[in-house]
This record gives C-alpha cells, structure tokens and sequence, in this order.
C-alpha cells in the first residue's frame, strides 16, 4: 500500500512506536481529511467547542458559563446492549450474558464498516488516562473518534490530552501499554455533503476484545457507547484486567461518610444504571452531625492495600448523570456542581431563555424546546426531556468532593453495598451474614430496567453486581473471582456487604421510602452495624432493622411505611427462588459451587 499523505498525521506529539503505528494504520483505513492530535488545552476545547456550535451539535446556554445544550438523534440515546459484545477467542469465555462473535469475524465486519468511514470528517486522537496520573501504574488509553462531541465529552470524563500522553514513556525509556479504542459515527460525508448536528447509523456495534484489550465501537455517538474510557474500558475491558492481575472493576460509587466523631468511613455501592448512584455519591444527609463527601458516581477498582484492607480508586474525571430527577430538594450538590458550568446537557429541554430543563426540576414553564427539538408545553404528552437525558459536567466542581478524590493509593472500603430497583420483596436494606453471603446478594440480585440502555423499561431482570451489562467475560467465572478475593482476604478487614433498595413501593404504587437525602439513615444504620452498634433482626435473607432501629427523627413519613418498606416477607421470597435457579441455570456449571450452597440454605431457611 502506498502511504497517503493526511494532512496532521506526521504532527504526533509522541515518540511511542504503538500509538505511532496504530494511529497510522486507522488513518489509513477510515480516510479522514485530517487528524488532530488533542492536548486537552482550554485553546483546544475552546476551538472544540465553537465547531461544535457551528456544526449546530452545541447551542451554548445562557444560564451557565462555558455550557452546552446538545439534542441527539431521536434514535441514539441510551446504551444498545443487543449490539455489545464481547470477542474473546472463545464463546465459552464471553459467558451466557454477553452476546459474541469471534474476534476474527468481528474484525473483518468492523473493518468493512470503518473503510472510508472518516470520509470528509476529522479524526481526532485522544491520549486518556483512566484513574489519578500519578499512579505506579497508570491505566492509559488512546481513543481515536471523528465526533467533536465525544472529545469535548471525554475531556471532561477522563485526564485526557498531552498529561495522559506524557505517560506513554516510562521514565526510563520503556513504552507503557494502552487500550487503543476505535470510535467512528459511521457517517462519511461526500464532498459538498452538509453534515447534521448528531451524525451516527442505524447499524452499531460495540465491541470489546478482552485477549488483545482493544475496543471497537461503530455507529453511536451515546455517552456509554461512544465515551470508551468509561463503560468499555473501566468496566468490560476493566474487569478482565482485573481478573488477571486480582482486583475488581466494579460498577460503584465512592462516598466517604463523617459521623458527629468525626470517623470517616468509605462506602462504595453497585446499583444499575439509573438506579441511583450519582445521587448517593452527592448525598447531603438529613441527620444532624452526619457529613458526606464525593469521591466517585460510576466507576471503582479496588485492590488490597499492604494493610491488607480493601482500596477503591475512581479511574473517571467526571460526571455523566441521569438529569431527570435532578433537582435543589433531590440533589442539590449536583444542582451546585451544574451551576458552575463547564457542562454538556444531552437530551434535556431547552428554555426559551437559554437556561435547561427536566422533568422533575422545580418550576413549570409554559413553553419549552424539547429533546426532539420540537415546541413544548405542558399539554404535550410527552416529557420535555428524554428519560436517559445526561449531563456531563467536571467532578473538580463537585461542593463536597473529598480532598483525597485524586489519590492514586485509593481510599480503604468498609462497606459494600448492592441495590436494584424493585417494587416488591427486597427490603430497604439487608446485611449480609459474611463476605460469601454477600457475594450471593450480589450475584442474585436484580433491578428493574431502565431508560439508559434501549429497550423495555419495567421488566425485572437479574443484574449480578449490577454488572450485567458491563461483564468483560464469563459471569460465574466472575463469581468466582469475587469468592476468591474474600478467600484471599482477612476477614476482619474485608468490607462488610449490605442489600438496599430505594424503591419498594406500597398498594397504592407510591414510594414507601423517601430515598435521597433520607438515606443517609440507612448510611447511619450500616456504619453502626460496623461499630457493632445498631440492631437487627436475623431473618430468612440476612440482617434486617426494624423501623426502630433506624433514627427516624423529623422524617415525615408515616413509621407503618418505613416498616412496610423494611418487611421480610417469606411468601415473596420463595417466589424468588424460581428466578434465581433459573438464573444460576443459565449460568450453568461454572457458579461457584459455595453460591449454590446459599441458595440451598436460603430455600431451607424459607421453608
Ligand atoms: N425514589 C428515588 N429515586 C431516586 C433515588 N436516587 C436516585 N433516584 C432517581 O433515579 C434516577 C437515576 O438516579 P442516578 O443517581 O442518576 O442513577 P445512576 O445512573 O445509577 O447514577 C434519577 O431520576 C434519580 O432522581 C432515591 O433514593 N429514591
Ligand atoms: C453512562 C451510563 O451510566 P449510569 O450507570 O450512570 O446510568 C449508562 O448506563 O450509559
Ligand atoms: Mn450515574
């Protein structure tokens, strides 16, 4: 092949052989009419920006400095789980919850798709580090995108630009690995062709390559889809990396809790996306005394320190949450971190004052710009903004960010917690008995969907660790490693597990817990039951409080609710039983053997 001159390429701010060959060998392939080699400068994002509104992606709000309104295509909005999958050189691998294809087939598919896929378009490179830059042993990447909007997004998410790159070189000369992720918008443009504000395709895929960490994503300009440091290679990439060298990537908040003693205590919690992470890493308790401060909303890795305690590290930047819901009474530290700008808006409405709005934020205004960018009041029956609308906004302006958030040593974990969203049977919050106890909640249990991955809302499924989506192989082997890490572990010093869930509702559909700020209640409860303080009452499924031993002081809520929201009902739970064989079935032989062991003791425990 005769070598094409792209105008930028020769211009790499590197001398690494593998980014210098892999950039090359993209370039090449995809045709771009140029490539721009991002520094993560503020000339930088200033230029990104303005390109971004010129190309009619950004409209720039007028509420917020240095913020932007963005409106997708009506089609690419969430995470497109169908088309994920994971391409280990073996099915068995990749497990029975991931959908796969052979890496070989993969790579041929993909590579006819990103032909030419460039075409009339720049090609962006962005040198990434996932967790603190001053890691021993940085998590670096190299995402190649053509979408403006994925590197003014990935600037905030991840440390991007010429402080990533710089890591690329060891001190000593060596050249460090990365996890090269490929993203196209798949839509080359002819020449003369205008291009649209939300370039993408109706074919997609995201693709992982756990052998040879490498991510492929095609088709999809959606945070989770196109953002590669953050689901794909955090999570999918992340846990496979983990596997190998024995940590965990885990799909869990960070939040560090201060007691009236002034003892911190470090929780991290799973719970499905849009199940409530981002809002309980921005707690601000209810209880008097009580402090909170963030450290993480999505993402942490966590590994044994030499006091053989648990670590958890945020490898992310920023935030990217779930608007809707957002509110001064929901969440006000989120309300404070938006207002001081910097932030992408996706798929939220637009005032016509130039400010943002969604469903569930104070005020009711009479006429609005939907996410569909069509007029809006409120007779329309159809929300103003999209359900999985987002903003993407720096965590460095979080008012409770914990001065330690950037540590590469992490933060020592004493709680875990798992949460779905359930309507019934799963009690407002459950301590498990021990660490193998625990590892069954959290590989049993499940949630409710959700509008941030396509398809139906409302349907119970089982989402281990709130991993289902995420998993870079096979789910029992995941178990498996979860079982092996407490094996390996000092008892005493492993986090305690507890199983919480937000949203159990009563006859009349209504919310039996006020959630929010108020769980800062059961944040109380839990780090009682660490100093062996609280009460419980031993049930079927583990330790459970009665409404009296909560501090229910000044909450509003009738204390029949907090109990209906507490119940163990046994009736409920059997019904359970059936789903969780049948999910262990679908697993098949390689569930841990120590988990089919807690089904069977639960079943006799229920009777
Ligand atoms: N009822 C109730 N809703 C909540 C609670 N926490 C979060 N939510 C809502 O659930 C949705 C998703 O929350 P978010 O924290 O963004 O979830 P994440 O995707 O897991 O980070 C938002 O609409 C929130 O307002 C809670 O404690 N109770
Ligand atoms: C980005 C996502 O994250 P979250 O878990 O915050 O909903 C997503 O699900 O696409
Ligand atoms: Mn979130």
């Amino acid at each position: 092949m005769t070598a094409v001159a792209i105008p930028g390429l020769d211009k790499a701010p590197t001398s690494h052989s593998g980014v210098l060959a892999w950039v090359r060998e993209i370039a090449e392939l995809t045709t771009p009419d140029r490539v721009v080699w991002c520094d993560g400068s503020d000339e930088e994002a200033a230029r990104i920006n303005s390109e971004l509104v010129e190309a009619g992606t950004f409209v720039p709000l007028k509420d917020r400095p240095n913020s932007f309104w963005a409106a997708s295509d009506p089609s690419d909005v969430a995470r497109v789980e169908e088309r994920t999958f994971i391409c280990s050189e073996r099915e068995e691998d990749a497990g029975p919850t991931n959908n796969w294809l052979h890496p070989a087939e993969m790579r041929a598919t993909m590579t006819e798709l990103y032909r030419g896929c460039m075409r009339g378009r720049t090609m962006y490179v962005v040198p990434f580090c996932m967790g603190p830059l001053g890691s021993d042993d940085p998590k670096l990447g190299i995402e190649i995108t053509d979408f403006a909007y994925v590197v003014a997004s990935m600037r905030v998410m991840t440390r991007m630009g010429a402080q990533a790159l710089e890591k690329f070189v060891a001190e000593d000369g060596t050249e460090r690995a990365f996890v090269p992720a490929l993203h196209s918008v798949g839509k080359p443009l002819e020449p003369g062709e205008k291009d649209v504000p939300w370039p993408c395709n109706d074919v997609k895929y995201i693709s992982h390559f756990p052998e040879t960490r490498q991510i492929w994503s095609y088709g999809s300009g959606y945070g989770g889809n196109s953002l590669l440091g953050k689901k794909c290679y955090s999570l999918r990439i992340g846990s496979v990396l983990a596997r190998d060298e024995g940590w965990l990537a885990e799909h869990m908040l960070i939040l560090k809790l201060i007691s009236p003693e002034n003892k911190a205590y470090y929780v991290a919690a799973a719970f499905p996306s849009a199940c409530g992470k981002t809002n309980l890493a921005m707690l601000q308790p209810t209880i008097p005394g009580w402090r909170a401060e963030t450290l993480g909303d999505d993402i942490a890795w966590m590994r044994f320190g030499e006091d053989g305690r648990l670590y958890a590290v945020n490898p992310e930047f920023g935030f990217f949450g779930v608007a809707p819901g957002t509110d001064w009474h929901t969440n006000p530290n989120a309300m404070r971190t938006l207002e001081k700008g910097n932030t992408v808006f996706t798929n939220v409405a637009l005032t016509d004052d130039g400010g943002v709005w969604w469903e569930g934020m104070n005020g009711k205004p009479e006429h609005l710009t939907s996410w569909k960018k069509q007029d809006w009041t409120p007779e329309s029956d159809e929300p103003a903004a999209h359900p999985n609308s987002r903003y993407c906004t720096p965590m460095s302006q979080c008012p409770i960010l914990a001065p330690e958030w950037d540590d590469p040593k992490g933060v020592p974990i004493s709680a875990i917690l798992f949460g779905g969203r359930r309507a019934t049977t799963v009690p407002l919050v459950t301590q498990s008995r021990d660490w193998q106890h625990g590892v069954f909640m959290g590989a049993t249990m499940s949630s409710e969907k959700t509008a941030a991955a396509a398809g139906k809302v409302g349907e119970v499924r089982r989402d281990p660790m709130a991993m289902l989506p995420f998993l870079g192989y096979h789910a029992g082997d995941y178990f498996r490693h979860w079982i092996d890490t407490g094996k390996h572990a000092d008892a005493a010093k492993l986090p305690k597990i507890f199983y919480v869930n937000w949203f159990r509702r009563g006859e009349d559909k209504r919310f039996l817990w006020p959630g929010f700020g108020e769980n800062s209640r059961v944040l109380k409860w839990i780090v009682e039951r660490i100093e062996g303080k609280a009460s419980a009452v031993e049930t079927p499924i583990g330790f459970v409080p009665r409404a009296e031993d909560l501090d229910t002081a000044g909450l509003s809520e009738p204390l029949e609710d907090i109990q209906a929201a507490l119940d163990v009902k046994p009736e409920e739970w059997r019904q359970e039983i059936p789903l969780i064989e049948e999910w262990f079935d679908k697993i098949g032989d390689r569930v841990p053997s120590t988990l089919r062991d807690e089904l069977d003791a639960l079943k006799s425990r229920l009777g």
